[in-house]
């Protein structure tokens, strides 16, 4: 062997020693956090955040107090004050596509009645064209494998577009909203064809979008070789992201918003941040994760009908000896639904149709033990407070699988729907023209003298 570099004597000598230091002085023993009354997670163990900030966008339901008992009961969701039950029967009933009114709803408040609904399309299909050259010289180069960082990096690039991008006047952010949530699938998508072509040799395609087609159909159309979906198809995605869209100012990446846009910094930077949260494995990204964990449930449970097996194979994810070895079965467990979320409830009717439609009742049916089994699983091998469900990337991932959508746009899916959310939640901080977020850290570090060098 040749002589290592200096890279790689670093990484092997020099980078043990200093990550066993790094990792020394960063523990914390849990015992503390009761000590001193800190909440982990801002959450006490009924899953209840602390109250951060008020908001009218959206409203997670998931206990409620009897009798000064914390009582779990099944979640609920509301968009500005609707049920989003009621939201989804509502547009599907009428046999129309939901994405374009729940964002005009999320944005301006309330729901647009048919003329605004049409003009508001419009203006959505008339943003869907990103900047001269932006695809040529952002998206075409430097592809990256997770599209998550590529739509960061295009957003960011964003700035250098945008001849007022400083500019954080309401109007202002309100025009920038409305170009990212078109700009959206247009940079992921074409990002993944970037990816498919420098990384996996494949053929180049760019079709562009049609002002027309909603946003779920135009993912479809922009994706596909030949442009071709059903109507089922493009509803399935239409109600993920209806479903994705929005969940209050407390999830991870919508916190981001509040806290980025809390330094008065500019949208393309605040947003950026907020998609560098979204793409972790415990937020957005496990939606990537229930997929590979599936892939790799099916191929080590023989009989997929046989509880006890499917059980057995969940402890061992659970202690660590099975898939990505992180102890935690994805698409189960949420900071604050226990019982159950609203959003994964109503994904599965549509998903059971989807897989009748497929030829996949089977692996549905694995899908629905695997929900079943692993709330008890969890149980058994960790200490519940409030209780784990299904959560809403638990059927997402099978979803955009039965639709031939490729896992690196499962993350950025999310991201093409919660980016309404964000922008509603951004926009709703500058308004009330909040204070710097600056919450306090404990400190329980141990004094010390400094110590000249020479004497250290
Ligand atoms: C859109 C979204 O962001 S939805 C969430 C998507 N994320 C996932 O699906 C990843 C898997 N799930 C999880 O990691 C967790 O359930 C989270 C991060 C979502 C919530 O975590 P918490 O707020 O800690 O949940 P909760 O308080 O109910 O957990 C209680 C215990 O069960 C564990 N637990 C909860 N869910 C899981 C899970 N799916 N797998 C393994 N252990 C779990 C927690 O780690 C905790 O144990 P600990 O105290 O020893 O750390
Ligand atoms: O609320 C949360 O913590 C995570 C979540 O489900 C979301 O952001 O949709």
């Amino acid at each position: 062997m040749g002589k290592k570099s200096f890279l790689e004597q670093f990484e092997s000598e020099k980078l043990m020693e200093l990550s066993s230091l790094a990792e020394k002085c960063s523990y914390i023993n849990p015992e503390f956090y009761s000590k001193y009354e800190v909440k982990r997670g801002l959450r006490d163990i009924n899953g209840r955040g602390v109250v951060a900030g008020l908001t009218e966008i959206g409203e997670v339901h998931s206990y409620i107090i009897d009798e000064n008992e914390t009582v779990p009961v099944p979640g609920r969701l509301r968009y500005r004050g609707i049920e989003i039950d009621d939201l989804v029967n509502g547009f599907i009933s009428e046999d129309r596509y939901g994405f374009e009114e729940t964002t005009y709803l999320l944005l301006f408040g309330h729901l647009p009645d048919k003329n605004e609904l049409i003009n508001f399309e419009a203006l959505l299909g008339s943003f869907r064209t990103l900047p001269n050259s932006f695809v040529r010289d952002i998206i075409m180069k430097a592809p990256s494998k997770n599209m998550m960082n590529t739509l960061a990096r295009s957003i960011l690039s964003m700035y250098s577009y945008d001849p007022n991008a400083d500019d954080t006047t309401v109007a202002n952010v309100v025009r920038q909203s409305l170009q990212m949530i078109a700009y959206f699938p247009l940079i992921a998508v074409y990002g993944y064809q970037a990816y498919d072509h420098y990384y996996n040799n494949n053929s180049l395609i760019i079709h562009s979008p049609k002002p027309e087609l909603s946003t779920a159909e135009n993912i479809l159309h922009m994706l596909r070789p030949d442009s071709q979906f059903t109507k089922l198809e493009a509803t399935l995605l239409d109600l993920a992201l209806v479903l994705h869209a929005e969940h209050g100012g407390g999830n991870n990446s919508t916190f981001t918003t509040h806290v980025v846009t809390s330094s008065g910094t500019d949208t393309y930077s605040a947003i950026s941040a907020s998609l560098g949260s979204l793409k972790g494995f415990r937020h957005g990204g496990a939606n990537i994760k229930v997929v590979q964990m599936f892939d790799d449930i099916r191929e080590h449970v023989e009989d997929w009908k046989d509880d006890e097996e499917i059980f057995a194979y969940l402890e061992k994810i659970l202690t660590k000896q099975a898939f990505d070895r992180t102890g935690l079965v994805y698409g189960i467990g949420h900071a604050v639904y226990s019982v159950s979320d609203p959003r994964a409830v109503i994904f599965k009717k549509y998903v059971q149709e989807l897989a009748k439609d497929k030829g996949l009742e089977d692996e549905f049916l694995l899908y629905s033990k695997v929900e079943e089994i692993a709330p008890q699983v969890i149980g058994h091998l960790r200490k519940m407070y409030k209780g784990v469900s299904a959560n809403v990337d638990f059927y997402s991932g099978f979803v955009y699988r039965m639709l031939g959508i490729p896992k690196e746009l499962y993350t950025p899916l999310f991201a093409i729907s919660r980016i309404v959310g964000w922008s509603a939640h951004r926009i709703e901080e500058i308004v009330n023209n909040g204070k710097i977020m600056r919450p306090a850290y404990k400190s329980i570090a141990k004094k010390q003298k400094y110590v000249e060098v020479d004497k250290r």
